[in-house]
Protein backbone atom coordinates (compact mmCIF):
# COMPACT_ATOMS: atom_id res chain seq x y z
CA UNK A 1 0.00 0.00 0.00
CA UNK A 2 1.29 3.15 -0.87
CA UNK A 3 2.00 5.74 2.30
CA UNK A 4 -0.02 9.06 2.84
CA UNK A 5 1.40 11.80 2.72
CA UNK A 6 -0.30 15.32 4.27
CA UNK A 7 0.90 18.68 2.18
CA UNK A 8 -0.03 22.08 3.88
CA UNK A 9 -1.80 23.98 0.77
CA UNK A 10 -1.82 27.81 0.79
CA UNK A 11 -2.22 28.14 -2.81
CA UNK A 12 1.26 29.40 -3.43
CA UNK A 13 3.80 28.16 -6.18
CA UNK A 14 6.14 25.95 -3.11
CA UNK A 15 3.54 24.21 -2.16
CA UNK A 16 2.02 23.49 -4.93
CA UNK A 17 5.28 21.90 -6.43
CA UNK A 18 5.75 20.15 -3.69
CA UNK A 19 2.28 18.14 -4.07
CA UNK A 20 3.46 17.61 -7.65
CA UNK A 21 6.97 16.55 -6.39
CA UNK A 22 5.69 13.95 -3.93
CA UNK A 23 2.86 12.58 -5.88
CA UNK A 24 5.08 12.04 -8.64
CA UNK A 25 7.80 9.93 -6.13
CA UNK A 26 4.70 7.65 -5.84
CA UNK A 27 3.03 8.86 -1.80
CA UNK A 28 -0.94 8.78 -1.74
CA UNK A 29 -1.20 12.61 -1.24
CA UNK A 30 -3.70 15.05 0.11
CA UNK A 31 -3.70 18.54 0.91
CA UNK A 32 -4.57 20.71 3.82
CA UNK A 33 -5.77 24.55 3.05
CA UNK A 34 -5.86 25.88 6.61
CA UNK A 35 -7.57 29.03 7.17
CA UNK A 36 -5.45 30.80 9.82
CA UNK A 37 -5.71 34.75 10.41
CA UNK A 38 -8.55 36.79 9.13
CA UNK A 39 -7.64 39.71 7.14
CA UNK A 40 -10.67 40.32 4.60
CA UNK A 41 -10.77 38.77 1.68
CA UNK A 42 -7.98 36.68 1.99
CA UNK A 43 -9.11 33.50 2.07
CA UNK A 44 -11.51 33.30 -0.83
CA UNK A 45 -8.78 34.08 -3.07
CA UNK A 46 -6.24 31.72 -1.74
CA UNK A 47 -8.38 28.96 -0.76
CA UNK A 48 -9.21 28.98 -4.42
CA UNK A 49 -5.61 29.09 -5.69
CA UNK A 50 -5.21 25.80 -2.98
CA UNK A 51 -8.12 23.86 -4.91
CA UNK A 52 -6.96 24.82 -8.33
CA UNK A 53 -3.96 23.63 -7.19
CA UNK A 54 -4.86 20.33 -5.30
CA UNK A 55 -7.59 20.16 -8.71
CA UNK A 56 -4.31 20.05 -10.99
CA UNK A 57 -2.30 17.75 -9.33
CA UNK A 58 -5.25 15.10 -8.60
CA UNK A 59 -5.83 15.50 -4.91
CA UNK A 60 -8.08 16.15 -2.39
CA UNK A 61 -7.98 19.23 -0.42
CA UNK A 62 -9.21 19.16 3.02
CA UNK A 63 -9.77 22.60 4.40
CA UNK A 64 -9.69 23.62 8.30
CA UNK A 65 -11.05 27.19 9.80
CA UNK A 66 -8.33 27.46 12.62
CA UNK A 67 -8.82 31.27 12.98
CA UNK A 68 -9.92 30.83 16.41
CA UNK A 69 -6.62 29.25 17.25
CA UNK A 70 -4.85 31.09 15.21
CA UNK A 71 -5.70 34.41 16.94
CA UNK A 72 -5.24 32.55 20.72
CA UNK A 73 -1.83 31.00 19.91
CA UNK A 74 -0.15 33.67 17.37
CA UNK A 75 -2.18 37.07 16.98
CA UNK A 76 -3.09 37.54 20.60
CA UNK A 77 0.36 37.04 21.79
CA UNK A 78 1.65 39.22 18.70
CA UNK A 79 -0.30 42.28 19.73
CA UNK A 80 1.04 41.44 23.43
CA UNK A 81 4.45 41.20 22.73
CA UNK A 82 4.87 44.38 21.19
CA UNK A 83 2.53 46.02 23.56
CA UNK A 84 5.28 44.67 26.21
CA UNK A 85 7.82 46.91 24.41
CA UNK A 86 9.24 43.73 23.12
CA UNK A 87 9.59 42.32 19.73
CA UNK A 88 7.57 39.14 18.67
CA UNK A 89 7.96 36.43 15.98
CA UNK A 90 4.76 35.49 15.30
CA UNK A 91 6.18 32.90 12.45
CA UNK A 92 7.96 30.61 14.77
CA UNK A 93 4.37 30.34 16.65
CA UNK A 94 3.08 29.57 13.83
CA UNK A 95 4.88 27.01 13.14
CA UNK A 96 4.85 25.35 16.10
CA UNK A 97 1.07 25.41 17.30
CA UNK A 98 -0.71 25.53 13.71
CA UNK A 99 1.61 24.16 11.10
CA UNK A 100 3.36 21.73 12.40
CA UNK A 101 0.63 21.46 15.60
CA UNK A 102 -3.07 21.47 13.88
CA UNK A 103 -2.04 19.96 10.95
CA UNK A 104 0.18 17.13 12.29
CA UNK A 105 -3.13 16.13 14.33
CA UNK A 106 -4.93 16.35 11.32
CA UNK A 107 -2.74 14.27 9.65
CA UNK A 108 -3.15 11.29 12.22
CA UNK A 109 -7.23 11.84 11.83
CA UNK A 110 -6.75 11.18 7.89
CA UNK A 111 -4.22 8.39 8.75
CA UNK A 112 -1.15 10.01 6.91
CA UNK A 113 2.06 8.72 7.94
CA UNK A 114 4.01 12.53 6.73
CA UNK A 115 3.31 15.51 6.69
CA UNK A 116 4.62 17.85 4.16
CA UNK A 117 5.82 21.77 3.34
CA UNK A 118 6.71 24.17 1.18
CA UNK A 119 9.23 25.20 3.38
CA UNK A 120 13.06 25.87 2.08
CA UNK A 121 14.95 24.03 5.22
CA UNK A 122 15.84 20.30 5.33
CA UNK A 123 15.41 17.23 8.09
CA UNK A 124 16.75 14.24 8.80
CA UNK A 125 14.41 12.99 10.48
CA UNK A 126 16.43 13.86 13.88
CA UNK A 127 17.67 17.24 13.11
CA UNK A 128 17.00 20.33 10.88
CA UNK A 129 18.93 21.98 8.60
CA UNK A 130 19.33 24.97 6.96
CA UNK A 131 18.01 25.18 3.06
CA UNK A 132 20.62 24.69 0.05
CA UNK A 133 19.01 28.67 -0.98
CA UNK A 134 19.96 30.24 1.42
CA UNK A 135 18.12 33.44 0.00
CA UNK A 136 14.77 31.09 1.13
CA UNK A 137 16.57 29.61 3.92
CA UNK A 138 13.93 29.20 6.83
CA UNK A 139 15.09 27.39 9.27
CA UNK A 140 15.11 30.18 11.55
CA UNK A 141 11.24 29.98 12.22
CA UNK A 142 10.81 26.49 12.46
CA UNK A 143 13.29 26.19 15.37
CA UNK A 144 10.23 25.95 17.73
CA UNK A 145 8.71 22.82 16.40
CA UNK A 146 8.05 20.12 18.13
CA UNK A 147 11.12 17.59 18.35
CA UNK A 148 9.21 13.83 18.13
CA UNK A 149 7.49 14.74 14.77
CA UNK A 150 10.68 15.19 13.04
CA UNK A 151 10.64 12.00 11.24
CA UNK A 152 7.41 12.52 10.17
CA UNK A 153 8.45 15.72 8.20
CA UNK A 154 8.68 16.02 4.66
CA UNK A 155 9.87 19.30 2.70
CA UNK A 156 11.12 18.47 -0.98
CA UNK A 157 12.14 21.72 -1.53
CA UNK A 158 14.83 22.08 0.86
CA UNK A 159 17.31 20.95 -1.52
CA UNK A 160 16.24 23.07 -4.62
CA UNK A 161 15.71 27.08 -5.20
CA UNK A 162 13.60 29.16 -5.16
CA UNK A 163 14.47 29.98 -9.13
CA UNK A 164 14.31 26.81 -10.19
CA UNK A 165 10.48 25.92 -8.70
CA UNK A 166 9.30 29.21 -9.86
CA UNK A 167 10.94 28.02 -13.37
CA UNK A 168 9.31 24.58 -13.14
CA UNK A 169 5.77 25.86 -12.59
CA UNK A 170 6.19 28.24 -15.43
CA UNK A 171 7.03 25.30 -17.48
CA UNK A 172 4.39 23.25 -16.67
CA UNK A 173 1.21 23.81 -18.80
CA UNK A 174 -1.50 24.88 -16.25
CA UNK A 175 0.71 25.87 -13.33
CA UNK A 176 2.03 28.90 -15.38
CA UNK A 177 0.18 31.28 -13.22
CA UNK A 178 1.10 30.10 -10.03
CA UNK A 179 5.39 30.91 -10.85
CA UNK A 180 3.62 34.86 -11.50
CA UNK A 181 1.85 35.04 -8.30
CA UNK A 182 3.62 37.98 -5.84
CA UNK A 183 5.81 36.26 -2.96
CA UNK A 184 4.02 36.44 0.37
CA UNK A 185 5.26 39.20 2.89
CA UNK A 186 7.31 38.40 6.01
CA UNK A 187 3.98 38.58 8.07
CA UNK A 188 1.22 36.85 6.32
CA UNK A 189 -1.69 38.51 8.57
CA UNK A 190 0.17 42.20 8.16
CA UNK A 191 -0.84 43.92 5.16
CA UNK A 192 1.00 47.61 5.59
CA UNK A 193 3.07 47.82 8.57
CA UNK A 194 2.71 46.31 11.58
CA UNK A 195 1.94 49.52 13.95
CA UNK A 196 -1.30 50.80 11.24
CA UNK A 197 -2.30 46.98 12.62
CA UNK A 198 -1.57 47.50 16.07
CA UNK A 199 -3.56 50.77 15.98
CA UNK A 200 -6.89 48.84 15.94
CA UNK A 201 -6.25 47.18 18.92
CA UNK A 202 -3.88 49.31 21.49
CA UNK A 203 -2.94 52.47 21.68
CA UNK A 204 0.16 52.52 19.17
CA UNK A 205 0.39 56.65 18.55
CA UNK A 206 1.11 58.16 22.25
CA UNK A 207 4.21 60.61 22.48
CA UNK A 208 6.73 59.81 24.89
CA UNK A 209 9.70 60.58 26.42
CA UNK A 210 13.50 59.89 24.72
CA UNK A 211 15.94 59.42 27.44
CA UNK A 212 19.69 59.40 27.75
CA UNK A 213 21.47 56.52 29.99
CA UNK A 214 21.54 59.02 32.90
CA UNK A 215 17.89 59.29 32.73
CA UNK A 216 17.54 62.23 31.19
CA UNK A 217 15.48 63.60 28.82
CA UNK A 218 16.83 64.07 26.08
CA UNK A 219 13.83 64.49 23.24
CA UNK A 220 10.69 63.02 22.15
CA UNK A 221 8.87 59.82 20.37
CA UNK A 222 5.67 58.46 19.11
CA UNK A 223 5.05 56.01 21.11
CA UNK A 224 7.16 53.00 22.61
CA UNK A 225 5.44 50.42 20.40
CA UNK A 226 7.09 51.94 17.30
CA UNK A 227 10.32 50.84 18.25
CA UNK A 228 13.00 47.85 18.71
CA UNK A 229 16.13 47.52 20.11
CA UNK A 230 18.30 48.99 17.26
CA UNK A 231 16.14 51.27 15.72
CA UNK A 232 17.87 54.74 14.52
CA UNK A 233 15.00 56.26 13.39
CA UNK A 234 11.37 57.94 14.39
CA UNK A 235 12.45 59.91 17.27
CA UNK A 236 14.14 63.34 18.14
CA UNK A 237 17.07 63.67 20.31
CA UNK A 238 17.90 67.53 20.76
CA UNK A 239 20.98 68.62 19.77
CA UNK A 240 22.08 65.72 18.75
CA UNK A 241 24.79 65.26 15.90
CA UNK A 242 25.30 61.67 15.99
CA UNK A 243 22.80 59.33 15.23
CA UNK A 244 21.53 57.52 18.11
CA UNK A 245 19.88 53.92 18.64
CA UNK A 246 17.13 52.77 20.68
CA UNK A 247 18.64 50.73 23.79
CA UNK A 248 15.65 49.83 25.82
CA UNK A 249 12.21 50.29 25.98
CA UNK A 250 10.29 50.78 28.54
CA UNK A 251 6.39 49.96 28.46
CA UNK A 252 4.93 51.29 32.02
CA UNK A 253 6.24 54.91 31.22
CA UNK A 254 6.41 55.12 27.63
CA UNK A 255 10.07 56.09 27.31
CA UNK A 256 12.86 54.76 25.10
CA UNK A 257 16.21 55.06 25.83
CA UNK A 258 18.93 55.72 23.27
CA UNK A 259 22.37 55.73 22.83
CA UNK A 260 25.17 55.31 20.56
CA UNK A 261 26.39 52.66 18.39
CA UNK A 262 29.13 51.38 20.60
CA UNK A 263 26.25 51.32 23.76
CA UNK A 264 24.05 48.34 21.90
CA UNK A 265 26.83 46.25 21.89
CA UNK A 266 26.17 42.58 23.40
CA UNK A 267 28.25 39.80 24.25
CA UNK A 268 25.87 37.61 26.82
CA UNK A 269 22.42 37.01 25.94
CA UNK A 270 19.82 35.18 28.20
CA UNK A 271 17.17 32.94 26.49
CA UNK A 272 14.04 30.91 28.29
CA UNK A 273 11.51 28.29 26.45
CA UNK A 274 14.21 26.30 24.76
CA UNK A 275 13.34 23.82 22.22
CA UNK A 276 16.18 21.65 21.60
CA UNK A 277 16.85 18.87 19.34
CA UNK A 278 19.93 17.42 21.25
CA UNK A 279 20.20 17.10 24.84
CA UNK A 280 23.97 19.01 25.79
CA UNK A 281 23.53 21.75 28.63
CA UNK A 282 27.25 23.07 27.66
CA UNK A 283 28.82 23.61 24.27
CA UNK A 284 30.45 25.85 21.77
CA UNK A 285 28.10 26.57 18.44
CA UNK A 286 26.90 29.78 16.62
CA UNK A 287 23.49 31.71 17.15
CA UNK A 288 21.43 33.45 14.67
CA UNK A 289 19.92 36.25 17.22
CA UNK A 290 17.66 37.17 13.99
CA UNK A 291 16.34 36.45 10.69
CA UNK A 292 18.53 36.97 7.84
CA UNK A 293 22.01 38.22 10.23
CA UNK A 294 24.81 36.07 10.09
CA UNK A 295 25.58 33.65 12.78
CA UNK A 296 27.88 34.37 15.60
CA UNK A 297 30.37 32.05 17.65
CA UNK A 298 28.97 31.55 21.31
CA UNK A 299 29.38 29.40 24.05
CA UNK A 300 25.93 28.09 25.83
CA UNK A 301 25.11 26.86 29.31
CA UNK A 302 21.88 25.38 29.78
CA UNK A 303 20.20 25.26 33.63
CA UNK A 304 16.42 25.01 34.35
CA UNK A 305 14.84 25.54 30.82
CA UNK A 306 17.01 28.93 30.53
CA UNK A 307 20.09 29.47 28.13
CA UNK A 308 23.36 31.84 29.18
CA UNK A 309 25.05 32.74 26.06
CA UNK A 310 28.08 34.03 25.71
CA UNK A 311 29.05 35.65 22.27
CA UNK A 312 32.39 36.22 20.45
CA UNK A 313 31.75 38.93 19.41
CA UNK A 314 29.57 41.77 19.96
CA UNK A 315 26.21 41.50 18.59
CA UNK A 316 24.80 45.37 18.29
CA UNK A 317 20.67 45.66 18.62
CA UNK A 318 19.46 41.89 20.37
CA UNK A 319 15.93 42.31 21.07
CA UNK A 320 13.80 40.74 23.84
CA UNK A 321 10.64 38.75 22.53
CA UNK A 322 13.43 37.19 19.44
CA UNK A 323 14.38 34.15 19.15
CA UNK A 324 17.85 33.22 19.10
CA UNK A 325 18.65 30.02 17.13
CA UNK A 326 21.80 27.89 17.55
CA UNK A 327 23.33 26.06 13.86
CA UNK A 328 26.43 23.57 13.93
CA UNK A 329 27.64 24.65 10.29
CA UNK A 330 24.04 24.70 8.62
CA UNK A 331 22.59 21.86 12.04
CA UNK A 332 19.77 23.62 13.52
CA UNK A 333 20.36 21.86 17.24
CA UNK A 334 17.94 24.06 19.23
CA UNK A 335 17.06 27.82 20.34
CA UNK A 336 14.97 29.81 22.72
CA UNK A 337 13.88 33.31 23.20
CA UNK A 338 15.44 36.08 24.00
CA UNK A 339 14.45 37.44 27.61
CA UNK A 340 17.66 39.39 28.43
CA UNK A 341 20.37 41.11 26.33
N1 LIG B 1 -2.90 28.52 4.92
C1 LIG B 1 -2.13 27.45 4.78
N2 LIG B 1 -2.67 26.22 4.78
C2 LIG B 1 -1.89 25.11 4.64
N3 LIG B 1 -0.57 25.14 4.51
C3 LIG B 1 0.03 26.35 4.52
C4 LIG B 1 -0.71 27.56 4.65
N4 LIG B 1 0.15 28.59 4.62
C5 LIG B 1 1.38 28.05 4.47
N5 LIG B 1 1.32 26.70 4.41
C6 LIG B 1 2.44 25.76 4.24
O1 LIG B 1 3.62 26.33 4.77
C7 LIG B 1 4.59 26.51 3.74
C8 LIG B 1 5.40 27.77 3.95
O2 LIG B 1 4.52 28.84 4.08
P1 LIG B 1 4.94 30.32 3.69
O3 LIG B 1 3.86 31.19 4.23
O4 LIG B 1 6.33 30.54 4.08
O5 LIG B 1 4.69 30.30 2.14
P2 LIG B 1 5.55 30.43 0.85
O6 LIG B 1 7.01 30.23 1.07
O7 LIG B 1 5.08 31.63 0.16
O8 LIG B 1 5.01 29.10 0.14
P3 LIG B 1 3.86 28.96 -0.93
O9 LIG B 1 4.49 29.39 -2.22
O10 LIG B 1 3.49 27.51 -0.91
O11 LIG B 1 2.74 29.89 -0.45
C9 LIG B 1 3.79 26.51 2.44
O12 LIG B 1 4.60 26.10 1.35
C10 LIG B 1 2.71 25.52 2.76
O13 LIG B 1 3.15 24.18 2.61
Amino acid sequence: MKEKVLVGMSGGVDSTITSLLLKEQGYEVEGLYMKLHSKPGYHEIHQARAQKAADFVGIKLHVLDLQETFNEKVFQPFIDTYAEGKTPNPCALCNRNLKFGEMIKFADEIGAQYLATGHYIKTDGEYLYAADDDTKDQSYFLFYINREILPRLKFPLGERHKKDIKELAASIKGLESFSSQAESSEICFVETTYTDLLKDYVKVDQVGEVLDQEGNVVGEHKGYMHYTIGKRKGFTVHGAHDPHFVLSINPEKNQIVVGKKEDLACYDVKLNNLNMFDDRKEFDTTVKLRYRTKAVKCNVKIENDVAYLKLEESVFGVAVGQAAVFYDDDKLIGGGWIIES
